[in-house]
């Protein structure tokens, strides 16, 4: 780190970055030999440390502070390194003859307890060189290692995970007692550096200079000469430096590909058996070779294919599972799938063996038209079923009436009883004799009852003619092909998904910063809106009379004017809580001192439902969710500070129920938004326009009744709603000056004084205050005095009060401070236009000074 390096994003950002700039370390790495020293030990005993590639000195800081009084420590790197306290700097190159000189010079006879060894080269600009010279860089300073370490020490180099890594680790095998790699906490996951610590050197006395020799110990296995593996002497020293016979990648980069961007050519997409490998771990799929071209030229290579295979890393799960199919489909065109192409080889050799004549045609036309009747029928007759059975769920959940389907519960003209109202399957049974009626759906998407006759011929003819029956048992094995290629393709995106995660290190952050994004998101109104407007609202309009016909009226809606959207609410509500039971779990447990809830009677009918019953005992369910934990947590901490009490939940199964949710998570918001204050532009928007009487509060429920607040995703394809999730977000209004309070906000954190800098202040503040006190005392004592003159007496007084006021406060020396930078770097003498007393200072110098103050301090503290 010879060259300054920019500080800029991640670098500014990091949790060491920011201790080691706290601590004065002049590099955030000095964290990694901190830990480093903290599971291994080795500093505490050493009275000499070498520390090899040592600039800007952060590890030199570190072994100055942790190694003893009085130990010699010695640093080398390219650059020199600004002066450390205790240590000795030189600027030499560790892989020359020169750098050892200068080390045996300094050390004379003197063994060294440790060496440390963190160099890297220039990292960035190519990788296959970087990670070469990087191995070629430990050997080196291996070698300067087991020229200077006692017998015993302890040598710690940061190696590079590369295909040289296991070399290197047996090398050190073959010199130190113990080898341990370990990756401390503050190297950055994504960094491919890994630290080795190599403990109780053996000191051989003789080492065999091709254990140093990066041109033996990274010599590849294919290029081995024959004439070392030859004798069995030989063979030894074959094994000594290719340890492996045949390299694997698991731990590092493939040979020769260092990069992270991959493309792969489409024919191993199509081709492979494995395609979900291809696509979780390339970047791109390429089309280069003639066969590929080809491909896409073809009709089922649409626009939208080529562009997936352009940037494989933006795939949705829809442009995924297309992707596939295009692979099943260009495959089908090539013939490469064995078994589809023996059924058309089949079909196709059974159409040429037969004899075509006119009337055959016909018939065979004829045939084709009763097959597709048929298989339109069965399908008719499948979706149906499926909508039959969708809507019995849905009346079981009282979502839809009877009625809704066009069925009188009464109508004993149905022949139905009134204990088989809901059960649709016998209704149709019970229909189709005398009425044939069948279960379809209307263009509104509602179930309407079908009584056409040729719909029933069809329907007849498809339970009679076994031909047909063939034939909707083809399209019904083609659909279930259909439906198990869709299952496996879902299996295959989540695979992909995890192949993604697991190469995006950040996915973790982004996770959790969209769902802290999304608390403060307000999509629409929750039952604690409506509760906290209910007692607070003091205006007049149209949601205080919604209130009064509530209260008046009690078979009316809560909050909507339609009874069905209501219960449809609701009933979403109460699945997702039946689908969460934990979660209902923890929060029943959060009752809290309110009033109890004003249901309507559509709620309570709902609440009474045998579903419900045994609700309570949920309690005792274990296994919560991380996230729903850290909720609890909020709420508790948020509910205390209330004075909220926790009592235990009612037995009374309405109120469990009625401790929605929505309330906690009101809550939690609540106690966000009082310790962050707000924090998205959309939530200042609002708060603006409230305050500023531009918005009521009911113009403001009125809006949270949008497109996105009661959207169904009942039958929803999954991937759809991933993509929902992800996109399909209300679009909030915001105005400038929302902006322009949240900047203006966060400037004033940016502005606000580090603790250090304001118990500084404090402590100046404190200590002023003493000294006046203490001037006042002894001015009192002078006053008192009898044998002065007044005029003496005034005269004493005026000086005590006048260095009493003045304490703390030091007259400055008028010194100008010039940087060291610019046109002032590297200047010797005194600066171009400056004139009187001046001072140069570093960059580093203010830390240093402070440094020194401090140790000073310390020391000054030990000796009294
Ligand atoms: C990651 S920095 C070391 C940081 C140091 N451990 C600290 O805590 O401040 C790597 C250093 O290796 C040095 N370096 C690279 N090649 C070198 C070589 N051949 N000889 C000496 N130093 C070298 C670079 O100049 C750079 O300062």
């Amino acid at each position: 780190m010879g060259k300054a390096q920019k500080k800029t994003g991640k670098g500014r950002l990091d949790k060491y970055y920011k201790l080691a700039k706290e601590q004065g370390y002049r590099a955030r790495s000095a964290f990694k030999l901190i830990q480093l020293n903290k599971k291994y030990s080795f500093l505490e005993s050493a009275r000499c440390t070498i520390d090899l590639c040592a600039a800007p000195g952060g590890w030199l800081q570190v072994a100055s502070k942790y190694m003893p009084p009085n130990s010699v420590i010695v640093g080398v790197d390219l650059v020199s390194i600004k002066p450390i306290p205790r240590v000795v700097t030189f600027a030499a190159d560790i892989t020359t003859t020169h750098c050892r000189n200068l080390i045996r010079g300094e050390l004379k006879d003197w063994k060294a307890d440790v060496v440390l060894h963190d160099g890297a080269p220039n990292v960035g600009t190519a990788w296959i060189q970087d990670a070469y010279s990087q191995s070629e860089l430990v050997l080196m300073s291996l070698k300067l290692a087991v020229e200077f370490l006692i017998k015993g020490g302890t040598f710690v180099t940061k190696v590079f995970r590369s295909v040289d890594y296991n070399n290197l680790i047996w090398v050190f095998n073959q010199l130190f007692g113990k080898v341990e790699a370990t990756k401390p906490p503050s190297s950055r996951n994504v960094s491919a550096e890994i630290f080795v610590v190599c403990r109780d050197f053996l000191a051989p006395k003789h080492i065999d200079p091709k254990f140093l020799d990066p041109r033996h110990v990274f010599k590849d296995v294919s290029s081995l000469a024959p004439e070392d593996k030859g004798t069995s002497a030989n063979h030894v020293q074959a094994n000594v430096f290719h340890p492996e016979k045949k390299r694997r990648h698991r731990d590092g980069y493939a040979d020769g590909d260092y990069t992270l961007f991959k493309s792969a050519p489409a024919a191993n997409f199509v081709l492979s058996s494995d395609p979900i490998g291809v696509l979780g771990s390339v970047n791109k799929i390429t089309f280069t070779t003639d066969e590929e071209k080809e491909w896409l030229g073809l009709d089922i290579t649409t626009g939208e294919i080529r562009l997936n295979c352009d940037d494989l890393k933006v795939l949705g799960k829809g442009d995924f599972k297309t992707l596939l199919k295009w692979r099943l489909a260009l495959r089908d065109e090539l013939g490469l799938d064995l078994k589809t192409q023996n059924t058309e080889d089949l079909i196709e050799s059974v159409e040429v063996a037969e004899v075509i004549d006119e009337e055959q045609q016909i018939s065979d036309e004829l045939e084709r038209l009763n097959a597709e009747s048929a298989a339109r029928a069965k399908r008719e007759r499948r979706r149906a079923n499926e909508i039959k059975s969708r809507t019995i769920q849905r009346m079981q959940l009282q979502m839809t009436a009877p009625l809704d389907i066009g069925m009188n519960q009464e109508d004993s003209s149905l022949g139905l009883g009134q204990d088989d109202v809901f059960d649709l399957g016998r209704a149709e049974e019970g229909l189709r004799p005398t009425q044939q009626v069948a279960f379809m759906r209307d263009d509104d998407g509602d179930i309407i009852i079908d009584s056409d006759d040729q719909d029933n011929e069809a329907y007849e003819e498809g339970e009679e003619d076994d031909e047909d029956e063939n034939v909707l048992e083809l399209e019904e094995e083609r659909e279930k092909k259909m439906a198990t290629l869709e299952a496996e393709m879902d299996g295959l995106y989540d695979a992909y998904q995890d192949r993604l995660r697991e190469r995006d290190a950040k996915y973790k952050v982004k996770e959790s910063r969209r769902k802290n994004a999304e608390r403060e998101e307000w999509h629409g109104i929750g039952s604690r809106d409506i509760d906290q407007d209910l007692e607070e609202s003091d205006e007049e309009g149209g949601w205080e009379k919604m209130q009064q016909v509530k209260s008046n009226d009690e078979t009316s809606s809560v909050y909507s004017t339609d009874d069905s959207e209501e219960e449809d609410v609701q009933s979403k509500r109460k699945r997702r809580k039946l689908q969460d039971p934990p979660r209902i779990a923890k929060r029943q447990r959060l009752i809290s001192k309110l009033d109890p809830p004003k249901t309507s009677v559509a709620a309570r009918v709902w609440f009474a439902q045998d579903v419900f019953t045994g609700v309570n005992g949920l309690d005792d369910m274990e296994n919560l969710e991380d996230e729903d934990e850290e909720n609890f947590d909020d709420v508790e901490i948020s509910s205390t500070e209330n004075d909220f009490e926790l009592i235990p939940q009612d037995d009374d199964g309405d109120t469990a129920m009625w401790n929605v949710e929505d309330e906690n998570e009101d809550e939690i918001k609540l106690a966000r938004i009082n310790k962050l204050g707000l924090i998205t532009p959309e939530a200042v928007t609002i708060a603006q326009q409230l305050v500023n009487h531009q918005k009521t509060k009911t113009q403001l429920i009125n809006d949270g009744f949008n497109r996105y607040s009661l959207n169904s995703k009942e039958g929803l394809p999954a991937w759809f709603l991933d993509e929902e999730a992800k996109f399909y977000k209300p679009n909030l209004p915001i105005t400038k000056e929302a902006v322009i309070a949240l900047r203006a906000k966060q400037r004033a954190l940016d502005a606000r004084p580090i603790k250090k800098v304001a118990e500084a202040k404090a402590r100046k503040k404190f200590k002023a205050a003493q000294q006046l006190d203490k001037a006042m005392k002894k001015a009192e004592g002078v006053n008192s005095t009898a044998d002065i003159s007044e005029r003496e007496k005034a005269q004493q007084i005026e000086k005590l009060m006048r260095r009493g006021l003045s304490a703390g406060k030091k007259a400055k020396k008028d010194i100008k401070v010039v940087v060291a930078k610019g046109a002032h770097k590297g200047l010797k003498g005194r600066p171009k236009g400056v004139k009187g007393r001046y001072t140069m200072v570093d960059s580093r110098m203010k830390k240093e000074v402070r440094a020194k103050k401090r140790k000073e301090k310390a020391a000054r503290k030990r000796s009294h």
